[in-house]
């Protein structure tokens, strides 16, 4: 591929184009991810990939770097430099020839792309060990997000103050959802009470559900879920140090070595972001996967 970078194309723009209306409003409804996958045709892996490129460039900006090469961010990103040059591409962003990026205003730009220059405003459902840790976790705002409220079945949970916020009944999910502007909301419920309270959310208009419930969850079409699943991802890494003992041993699995007693499902492959688009309006979406 002939990038930008070698070919010496100059930097685009900066200025954000002045949105219409219409794009006004689906900028306040849909998360940002969602904006460059339907709008702008840009991969999954891609999107999936800024927030990664923009943590290396914040470190940067923290060592008064101005400029980088599409090889030192590649690096410090953990990821190859054409891939790299592919991924920022599709946002419009060339490095310049001899130059690299400039990295102050390359975060503005991925910051913006990301929603990440608007406040989102989050709710919590299940304020229990795991929802009191998150609810207690500073590094949200840092990020353009904040939590407005946190909620819970639990009338013996409602009404205690965890992180300076006192926690609220279920019912009024719909009103702080309606009056605070929210479209995301963060499930830490046990998995049985996953897909109740993930239905609460959707019926008071949430439509972005981040989940650490390890429950497959149904939503409607336009609701997007991401899913966090801490014992999923330790089976992945036990299965790929499986396969490097197996490599050390000098054979494929197989060959008298141990065999993973749960081997990870091809569907968990590290990294599967599968997207799935396209499905039928008003059917729900089974999300095995997290999107
Ligand atoms: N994904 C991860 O990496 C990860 C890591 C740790 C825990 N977890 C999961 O997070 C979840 C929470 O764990 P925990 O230790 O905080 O549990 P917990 O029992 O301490 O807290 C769960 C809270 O959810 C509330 N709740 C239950 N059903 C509800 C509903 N329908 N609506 C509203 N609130 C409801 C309960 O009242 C309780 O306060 C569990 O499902 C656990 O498996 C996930």
């Amino acid at each position: 591929m002939s990038t930008p970078e070698d070919t010496g194309r100059s930097a685009p723009p900066w200025a954000p184009a002045v949105p219409d209306p219409s794009a006004a409003a689906l900028q306040r409804a849909v998360p940002a991810a969602e904006r460059l996958l339907a709008e702008r045709g840009i991969p999954e892996a891609s999107v999936a990939r800024l927030p990664v490129y923009l943590r290396a460039l914040r470190a940067l900006v923290e060592r008064g770097v101005r400029t980088v090469s599409s090889e030192e961010l590649a690096a410090a990103a953990g990821v190859g430099s054409a891939k790299l040059r592919r991924d920022l591409s599709h946002l419009g962003s060339y490095g310049v020839r001899g130059v690299g990026y400039e990295v102050a205003p390359l975060v503005a730009h991925v910051s913006r792309e990301l929603g990440l220059t608007q406040e989102w405003r989050v709710v919590l459902v299940g304020v229990g060990n795991l929802g009191r840790a998150l609810a207690s976790h500073g590094g949200f705002a840092e990020r353009g997000t904040v939590v407005v409220g946190l909620f819970d079945a639990d009338p013996g949970v409602v009404g205690q103050e965890v992180a300076g916020t006192v926690v609220r009944p279920m019912a009024d999910l719909a009103e702080v959802v309606r009056s605070e502007g929210v479209c995301i909301g963060v499930l830490a419920t046990p998995g049985a009470g996953a897909q109740a309270a993930c239905d609460a959310l959707v019926a008071a208009g949430v439509t972005g559900v981040l989940t650490f419930a390890p429950a497959v969850l149904q939503v409607p079409e336009g609701v997007d879920v991401r899913k966090v699943d801490l014992a999923s991802e330790l089976q992945i890494l036990a299965f790929h140090e499986q396969r490097k003992a197996d490599a050390a041993r000098g054979g494929p699995a197989g060959a008298g070595a141990a065999q993973p007693v749960d081997p990870v499902p091809a569907g968990l492959a590290p990294r599967a972001t599968a997207h799935a688009p396209g499905h039928p309006r008003g059917v729900r979406r089974r999300t095995g996967v997290s999107r």
